[in-house]
């Protein structure tokens, strides 16, 4: 049987990535997309593939992404791969855009999402301690923090305001297969 797919999901600098990174290191079978970004691969951070302007058209003619968005002046893409990955029985996490979440759910009905929150102040003072924007993009980034999600999905809420293993703990749980 099909593996779920999950999509974390929360503004910029709540520990997504973070979040991610812990539940991988628990759950040796959990496959983490690595995303096309059009980001250079120089500017650190998850483990992505950068690539140009061009090359995420090419891509996109070419039906090499299961889904793709665009936030912060990026593109994004899910490679198509994580099918045959559910399909192999092995659960698959991306880090998505709160704004794609309904067409993810049209094409993956089992889709479940993972909503990470975190205070203001606390995303502010992250943002700035990653040191991968300027005080503008970081602006900027804020001003989506409240963006809501869709009615209607499976989501799960978890708030990373506090210490991060008790969010890890919280992830691993929501990551777990559900049992008939
Ligand atoms: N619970 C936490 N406590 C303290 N720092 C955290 C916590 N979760 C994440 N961080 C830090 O916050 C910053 C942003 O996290 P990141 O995973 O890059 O966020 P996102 O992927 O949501 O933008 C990183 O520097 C990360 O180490
Ligand atoms: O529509 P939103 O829910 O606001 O999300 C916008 C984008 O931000 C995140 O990307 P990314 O993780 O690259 O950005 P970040 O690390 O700065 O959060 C997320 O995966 C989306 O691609």
């Amino acid at each position: 049987m099909s593996a779920r797919l999950h999509a974390v999901v929360g503004p910029s600098g709540v520990g997504k990535d973070t979040l991610i990174d812990a539940a991988a290191a628990r759950m040796p079978a959990l496959h983490r997309v690595r995303r096309v970004i059009t980001r250079p691969e120089a500017a650190g951070g998850e483990d992505f593939e950068g690539v140009s302007e061009a090359e995420f058209d090419r891509r996109v003619a070419a039906g090499h992404f299961v889904l793709h968005w665009a936030a912060h002046g990026l593109r994004y893409g899910i490679p198509a791969g994580v099918r045959e990955v559910l399909e192999a029985g092995r659960p698959a996490v991306f880090n998505g855009s709160r704004a794609m979440l309904e067409p993810a759910a049209r094409l993956f009905p089992g889709l479940r999402v993972i909503h990470v929150t975190a205070e203001r102040a606390v995303l502010a003072e992250r943002l700035r301690a990653r040191g991968r924007e300027s005080e503008a993009q970081i602006a900027a980034r804020l001003e989506r923090a409240a963006l809501q999600i869709p009615d209607g999905l499976d989501v799960v809420e978890i708030d990373n305001s506090g210490p991060l293993e008790e969010a890890a703990d919280r992830l691993v749980a929501a990551l777990q297969p559900v049992r008939a």
